[in-house]
């Protein structure tokens, strides 16, 4: 069994000798200061489980070793020891986080007590944290709604992959199918699950930052590289790295990858040292990856490398079964978020659901929710609180995507101001989306936007482009 690692920190030596006998070799290991600047150095070098602290130092008070302590690790216990007089900074050491203290001269049977309750503590938190992390891997894959013949194909699929060690994996689907929960349940269900699940979108970072984040950089790399920085890469180390939107990924980067999948070694940016890492990666797209090839925005070899195996989430509109299942989900869920009493739909509203083409898919249902929510003072849901495009029935999304209004449309009247300006802002986006033929760099310059700016707006307004 590891032994449980004490640093004692006192200028009173024979003190502190007396207090390592007494621990030395009965599950403890122990290690002296004399000093709070040769207690920090002990830090990183002994790394010790718990600190017994005396508040009167030479030169570095015993507060300032405290914080330092805490800032190095924060789960680390710090007993302190204090003399006669000194109650007002023993205090002040309790309210920054000390565990408890003990005055001065003590019993050894004390300390002794105190030490085993610090450390149990210590513990418990650890188990408890532990447990947690456990919770939201199990709710992560709970997470997962829906009955259908196709969503069982999916969980199928899942438990394959998880099983299948390293293999990359492409999962394709429209937006809002739920391409990323998939993600995270392969991977908490993988042998990989004890180290982390990294997520990066490659449609929402600037194209000079999505490199420096996947690869990390060298000090000096470009001018605000001030210090070494780790990339997802290194930090995903033993775990997985879910690249989204994969079809967004710029040019230069999708060689690095490539290169990365090829090799299981990549370069920090400004650095000729090779990394290597053991990392699965799993992408998505709601792209046609084969159309972006044949514009030259995607790579062949790397669709090549990714397509290893393929998952492909099917649009909501394909499983009627699950729509009723996911709203009803989806309400529970934001009546206790929201702390409001259950609600359950009426007959209307189950029905224009089961008809509605959910070109958003389950992220568009589950804002329709949110919202019916929201709106919502007794305890159905009716068709008067679902969005206009709903009732009209002649809605933004039954036309299509790129229809051209010849004209800037008034907003509907009756509605309040935030959504008539969400409807107003989605015509204009729609309108420029339509003029740049669906480029969304082109439509980022027409609107004087960027297009990371843009694809936060069309996610929010729920805005798809058709496929291809
Ligand atoms: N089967 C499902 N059960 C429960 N919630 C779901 C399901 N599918 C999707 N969701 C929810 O819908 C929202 C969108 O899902 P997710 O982000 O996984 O979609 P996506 O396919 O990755 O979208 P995008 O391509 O836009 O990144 C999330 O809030 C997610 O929790």
């Amino acid at each position: 069994m590891e032994q449980e690692r004490i640093l004692i920190v006192d200028d009173e030596i024979v003190l502190s000798r007396s207090l390592a006998i007494a621990f030395e070799g009965k599950g403890y290991e122990i290690a002296t200061a004399d000093s709070g600047e040769e207690a920090i150095t002990l830090l990183e070098t002994f790394s010790p489980h718990l600190v017994l602290l005396d508040l009167r130092l030479p030169g570095m008070n015993g507060i300032q070793v405290l914080e330092k302590i805490s800032a190095w690790n924060r789960e680390v216990p710090v007993i302190i020891m204090t003399a006669y007089g000194d109650t007002q900074t023993t205090v002040q050491a309790v309210k920054r986080g000390a565990f408890n203290f003990i005055n001065k001269p003590f019993e050894l049977e004390d300390i002794r007590l105190l030490v085993g309750q610090a450390l149990e503590d210590r513990n418990f938190r650890k188990e408890y944290e532990y447990l947690k992390y456990q919770q939201r891997r199990f709710y992560r894959f709970s997470d997962l709604v829906g009955q259908s013949p196709e969503m069982k194909e999916v969980y199928k699929q899942i438990d394959i992959l998880s099983h299948a060690g390293d293999t990359t994996v492409l999962i394709r689907g429209q937006s809002g199918t739920g391409k990323e929960l998939v993600a995270s349940a392969i991977h908490y269900r993988s042998k990989r699950n004890k180290a982390p699940f990294i997520e990066i979108n490659c449609a929402s970072l600037p194209e000079t930052i999505i490199e420096s984040e996947l690869f990390g950089y060298e000090k000096g790399a470009f001018t605000d590289a001030k210090k070494d920085k780790k990339g997802l890469l290194e930090l995903g180390d033993n775990g997985t790295v879910f690249l989204d939107e994969i079809g967004d990924m710029p040019l230069p980067a999708q060689a690095k990858l490539l290169r990365f999948l090829e090799k299981k070694q990549f370069k920090r940016l400004g650095s000729g040292r090779d990394i290597k890492v053991d990392v699965r990666i799993v992408a998505a797209t709601n792209k046609n990856l084969e159309t972006a090839i044949k514009n030259g925005e995607f790579r062949q070899d790397l669709f090549y490398r990714l397509n290893v195996i393929t998952l492909y989430m099917p649009p909501l509109k394909e499983r009627k079964d699950d729509i009723l299942l996911l709203a009803d989900y989806f309400l529970n869920e934001f009546c206790r978020d929201m702390k409001k009493p259950p609600k359950k739909i009426s007959e209307p509203v189950k029905q224009i659901f089961t008809r509605y083409p959910w070109e958003g898919n389950v992220r568009e249902l589950r804002n329709v929710i949110e919202r019916a929510v929201i709106f919502t003072k007794g305890d159905t849901i009716e068709t008067k609180v679902l969005p206009p495009e709903f009732k009209q029935g002649t809605g933004l999304h039954e036309k299509p995507v790129m229809e051209h209004d010849s004209e800037t449309p008034a907003p509907d009247p009756g509605h309040d101001l935030k959504t008539a300006m969400d409807q107003f802002e989605n015509r204009i986006i729609r309108n420029a989306l339509e003029k740049a033929k669906g480029n969304k760099t082109e439509t980022g310059r027409i609107l004087g936007i960027s297009r990371f700016a843009l694809n936060r707006r069309m996610e929010r307004l729920n805005i798809i482009l058709p496929p291809g």
